[in-house]
């Protein structure tokens, strides 16, 4: 689809063969991002990697990211802090076992205790507001979900400027930029057990699985994931049907380009419209529908190697923390089935749960999840 958005040139990429003439065959020629109000405001001058031009320093900062975070010797040393996190997360909820749960908040607090202490050495923000006071945190673990959220909202908005640049003074729409936003594997996970807890049958299915492989003795580890095959095509199908970045980030053209017959000229806007792929009943049998077996004996990926699955998007850009995300994802929704017993508060009806999603860089869903969870496990597995 080719589109013209104020003075820029735009191509909107909805099917698998052309995302992959973008982001594998002329890979090169679209890893740059655009300048946006975003990149310049909120990602201090382009300088966060993720919208910085393609040149020096985006590789420079990739460079550290691959080495210094994800390397797979750092991710394996880093394993138990993701155990550390997995066991208090799961304790935290034990604590509020009976009482209804809006998940995504503690889902982020556990991520957000994993990267932060991967990053900085410790988790700077696991204190609420009450009991920031007495910790060296200068935000509380309320107050960085919050400017998380909205980062993502304020990376994602349609902002005028960005398209018609000598409106860009004005700033039409008022959006002040100030940073925010949700976590991606949160949303993910939220999204899973949305649909699972609409579908109690896939709810039994997963379970089983875990009795099986598990046993109801001991919690999931990282080591157990290869074999939990259900778990697996439960997370691949969340990420079809509510891919977290449902354009991946815009892809610029920084040469003039052929691409599948057409003329594509420099300064085009590129995005890879994953929503759709994972859409398309080309593709996908009864694509609207939550349907984990599909992947069930099918040797589909999400890391970039398959056009119809692009979850993380694929070439040069492609996210890389998907190890970290994935990891996170795997085994912290493989516990969160394992340890509990999930339903929806009395007064909401499982076939009248909203699916609704709100639109930014990421689609978290409109109305939070709010769940009652049980233990399922031995009570001392609850303990840290
Ligand atoms: C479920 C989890 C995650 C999903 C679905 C996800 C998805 C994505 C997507 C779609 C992109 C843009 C790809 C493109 O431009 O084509 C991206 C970029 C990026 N992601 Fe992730 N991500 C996840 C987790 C993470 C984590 C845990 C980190 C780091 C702690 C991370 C760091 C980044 C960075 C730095 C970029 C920018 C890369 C660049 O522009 O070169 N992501 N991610």
């Amino acid at each position: 689809m080719h589109l013209k958005f104020g003075s820029y040139p735009v191509l909107v990429a909805s099917s698998s063969e052309i995302a992959k003439e973008f982001l594998k065959s002329h890979d090169q020629v679209f890893a740059s991002r655009p300048l946006t109000a975003a990149g310049k405001y909120i990602n201090y001058n382009y300088s966060d990697m993720g919208f910085a031009p393609y040149g020096p320093h985006w590789h420079q900062g990739r460079r550290v990211f691959m080495n210094e975070l994800f390397s797979a010797k750092r991710m394996e040393s880093f394993e138990y802090i993701r155990v550390e996190e997995m066991r208090a997360s799961v304790s935290r909820l034990y604590e509020l076992s009976g009482k209804p749960v809006v998940l995504v908040e503690q889902l982020t607090r556990l991520t957000l205790g994993i990267i932060s202490r991967m990053v900085l050495g410790n988790n700077c923000f696991d204190v609420s507001g009450a009991d920031r006071a007495v910790s060296n945190s200068t935000v509380s673990v309320e107050e960085l979900q919050e400017i998380i959220k909205e980062f993502f909202i304020l990376n994602g908005v349609f902002n005028i400027g960005d398209w018609i640049p000598w409106l860009d003074f004005l700033d039409l729409q008022g959006y002040d930029l100030i940073g925010g936003g949700t976590d991606t594997s949160a949303i993910t996970m939220e999204w899973a057990i949305s649909e699972l807890i609409k579908r109690p049958q896939l709810l039994t299915q997963a379970t089983k699985e875990l009795d099986r492989v598990i046993g109801r003795g001991r919690w999931v580890e990282e080591k157990d994931i290869p074999q939990l095959l259900y778990i697996d095509a439960i997370i691949k199908e969340t990420m079809r049907k509510h891919p977290v970045a449902p354009l991946l980030a815009p892809h610029l053209a920084m040469e003039d380009c052929k691409v599948a017959g057409y003329d594509i000229p420099k300064g085009t806007r590129v995005f890879v419209k994953t929503w759709s792929i994972g859409r398309d009943p080309s593709l996908w049998k009864q694509a609207e529908e939550f349907l984990p077996e599909r992947f069930l004996g099918r040797n589909i990926d999400v890391k970039g190697t398959n056009f119809e699955l692009l979850p993380f998007g694929a070439g040069r850009r492609m996210c890389p923390g998907y190890n970290l995300g994935l990891k996170m994802i795997q085994l912290n929704l493989a516990n969160l089935l394992h340890g509990f017993n999930w339903k929806l508060p009395d007064d909401t009806k499982a076939e009248d749960l909203s699916m609704e999603e709100t639109y930014g860089m990421t689609t978290p869903r409109k109305f939070p999840l709010v769940a009652i969870m049980e233990p399922r496990l031995p009570l001392h597995l609850y303990k840290i």
